[in-house]
């Protein structure tokens, strides 16, 4: 059928219930995008998937009524009743009586489902269950492909056939106490309620994300194992439009997972950050990879599996959704409170207030785009008269060049230094040491309130938040978990802000003394990039971020001596005051996807009296600045003679009259 007629009929299906076509049609695109353009998807049961589409929106928006509609359309099929008897956990909640089974896209999966008697695949699980037991994934259409809306377990393996994952029978049969897998029959989960507030991330893994008040622990427990097509779903979801963006706004939510002897099911309460997960590292394979060699492995590899896995480690308070994923080993997620913003643990001054910004320091008199204008405005004085960024939001190559160049070569700045320096008055308040210097760092200063242009300005890239597609993943290195990006990133990206409390110096240096081991795994930052050229700071005004126990994403990144590919450059959004700024990362370098994200946190491997023992440095880099004392001198050995030829040879070139060197 052409195209055309397939969208007429769509529409007006739909227009029979009342939706108008204006509605349906991005709809209808976005459907499209995520069924990878297969309208036998969108057409299955009567154009269900849109439908639902419709009315969950619909539904996110508040209109309580929507469902109303859905449901005359589903008693007219007649598919309520079969649902009912079908599957219980579809008893639905918002606007909707209680008792009533609430047709949804899961819905439109079990209809499909039943259409083959096909092998049942969990995601990546470690084995194969067969048809005797029924019910929960047979999502196989009769084009072959799986519904790539359905949620995480038993999905796009056979979309993606390489990388098809099989259920170990035995750890089947082991789930059996888990209400999810009772005995050899696996039945449909039973969430007494199932997120639903977005269609498109419902598609991939809300169905797991329950409100944690409305669960109980049996209830919870689901065998849960996305293999390594994880980042592609992920991707993909990540790539819906912010109308289909998350979601998890509430403040608790559970993922559920189901152990495999099901003794106790392992809770990731993604607001605490935890996990249980000692039943599954009995099976743990040992040849996991990380999904970045999973990408190339996969095809040969079906015995890939993860021990932990969250959509959303924001909890819906960014921009985008960033997953966590473990495939490497069993350990704990680490535990924090997620932030998107800066917050004030307690003494720190940070005054805020429109009266403080000069008519100066703003461009009242701009409308629109800063960016567009061929005469810069005053908020690009602080960057000598031009823009930091490009028009496609990007740092600009002499800036960029210029923060670089500064931060390799430190000793070619004159570093400023204070008369009363806060560092050493935090450690010693009676005799301080002397300063040892502060950088006076390049600003970026971005458009604010007071400007007259609007959040579309190029002029404001950091206080949009984050944009790119990041996963924080557990690294192979020694490091720890860190941080990736899931999409090639081109030099200058705005990656994100390192969001912490502010604390004052002695906060800080207080919560170090008090802090033993384990506890201390992120590392603060001192916001000094204009200390030298302040007044005396008072406690008050020495600020640092520290993202140990509530913090944003940027807490994952990893530290690389020297050539890491994410740098730290200062903006100034909403105070002129230069003892608050925010800390952004941007890109060094174009960044490949799946690459991990570093940056140097400039680090004196050799400064053993810092109250933060520095770790072990395993960056890889040639240029690591935590060498071991021999190395360290077969190195400067290695200078020195370098340095003899140096000197050598600039003595031959002066006297061969030549001014090459
Ligand atoms: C800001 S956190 C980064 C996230 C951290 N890897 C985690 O698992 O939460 C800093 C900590 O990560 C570890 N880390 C960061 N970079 C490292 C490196 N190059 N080598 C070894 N450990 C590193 C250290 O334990 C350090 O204290």
């Amino acid at each position: 059928m052409a195209t055309n007629e397939r969208v007429r009929n769509a529409l007006s299906a739909t227009s029979a219930l009342g939706i108008p076509d204006e509605e349906v049609i991005p709809l209808l695109k976005q459907l499209l995008k995520v069924y990878q353009k297969n309208w036998e998807l969108v057409e299955a049961e009567d154009y269900r998937a849109l439908i639902d589409a419709y009315f969950e929106l619909k539904e996110e928006k508040g209109d309580k009524n929507a469902r109303k509609g859905i449901l005359e359309h589903d008693v007219r099929k007649g598919i309520l009743e079969h649902d009912a008897s079908e599957n219980p956990s579809m008893k639905v909640h918002s606007g909707v009586q209680k008792d009533q089974v609430l047709p949804t896209m899961d819905h439109s999966r079990k209809i499909l489902a039943a259409k083959e008697g096909k092998r049942l695949t969990i995601w990546g699980g470690q084995g194969t269950m067969d048809s005797s037991q029924p019910s929960i994934q047979e999502e196989k259409t009769e084009s072959g492909l799986l519904l790539p809306h359905a949620q995480f377990m038993g999905r796009w393996k056979e979309v993606i056939p390489s990388r098809t994952t099989k259920i170990d029978r035995n750890l089947a049969s082991k789930v059996s106490s888990c209400s999810s897998y009772s005995g050899k029959k696996i039945e449909e989960r039973e969430p007494s309620h199932i997120l639903r507030k977005n269609v498109y991330g419902k598609h991939l893994s809300e169905q797991f994300i329950q409100s944690k008040s409305e669960q109980t622990i049996n209830d919870q427990r689901q065998f849960y194992n996305p293999i390594s097509v994880v980042d592609e779903v992920l991707t993909d979801f990540l790539e819906t439009p912010s109308s289909g963006k998350d979601i998890v706004k509430s403040a608790s939510w559970k993922l559920s997972l189901c152990s495999k002897d099901g003794a106790s099911g392992c809770n990731v309460d993604t607001n605490h950050m935890e996990l249980n997960r000692k039943h599954m590292s009995k099976h743990r394979s040992s040849g996991s990879s990380n999904l970045g060699n999973a990408h190339s492995q996969s095809a040969n590899n079906d015995e890939k599996r993860c021990y932990s896995y969250i959509s959303d480690i924001t909890k819906g308070a960014e921009n985008v959704k960033i997953s966590l994923i473990n495939e490497i080993v069993n350990v704990d997620l680490p535990k924090f409170s997620y932030i998107p913003h800066n917050i004030i643990y307690q003494g720190a001054y940070v005054h805020i207030s429109l009266a403080r910004i000069a008519d100066d320091d703003c461009c009242s008199g701009c409308s629109g785009d800063c960016l567009s204008s061929s005469i810069p405005c005053a908020c690009a004085r602080e960057t000598g008269g031009e823009f930091a960024y490009t028009q496609h939001g990007l740092l600009k190559e002499e800036f960029l060049s210029a923060c670089i160049s500064m931060n390799l070569n430190p000793e070619k700045h004159p570093a400023v230094f204070c008369q009363d320096c806060p560092l050493a008055r935090s450690k010693d308040d009676c005799t301080p040491e002397p300063c040892k210097g502060h950088l006076v760092k390049k600003f970026i200063k971005e458009c604010w309130r007071k400007c007259g242009c609007d959040m579309r300005c190029g002029n404001r890239v950091v206080q949009r938040g984050i944009t790119c597609k990041l996963q924080v993943f557990w690294t192979c290195q020694g490091k720890g978990w860190g941080l990736r990006t899931l999409e090639k990133l081109p030099k200058g990206t705005f990656v994100c802000e390192y969001v912490g409390e502010i604390l004052t110096n002695t906060e800080l240096y207080e919560r170090n003394m008090q802090c033993t081991g384990n506890e201390r795994h992120t590392y603060p930052v001192t916001l000094d990039a204009d200390w030298g050229s302040e007044k005396i700071l008072r406690d008050e005004e020495a600020l640092c971020l520290d993202a140990t126990f509530t913090g944003n994403v940027a807490r994952f990144i990893n530290h690389r001596c020297s050539d890491g590919n994410l740098i730290d450059i200062p903006v100034e959004v909403e105070t002129p005051d230069r003892h608050y700024y925010h800390l952004a990362f941007f890109t060094k370098r174009e960044v490949s996807a799946l690459e991990e994200l570093t940056w140097d946190y400039g680090i004196d491997f050799d400064d053993h009296e810092h109250p933060i023992k520095a770790f072990t440095c395993c960056c890889g880099s040639q240029g690591c600045r935590d060498v071991k004392p021999i190395e360290k001198r077969i190195r400067k050995q290695t200078q020195r003679k370098d340095d003899a030829e140096y000197k050598r040879l600039k003595i031959a070139t002066k006297r061969a009259g030549a001014a090459i060197l």
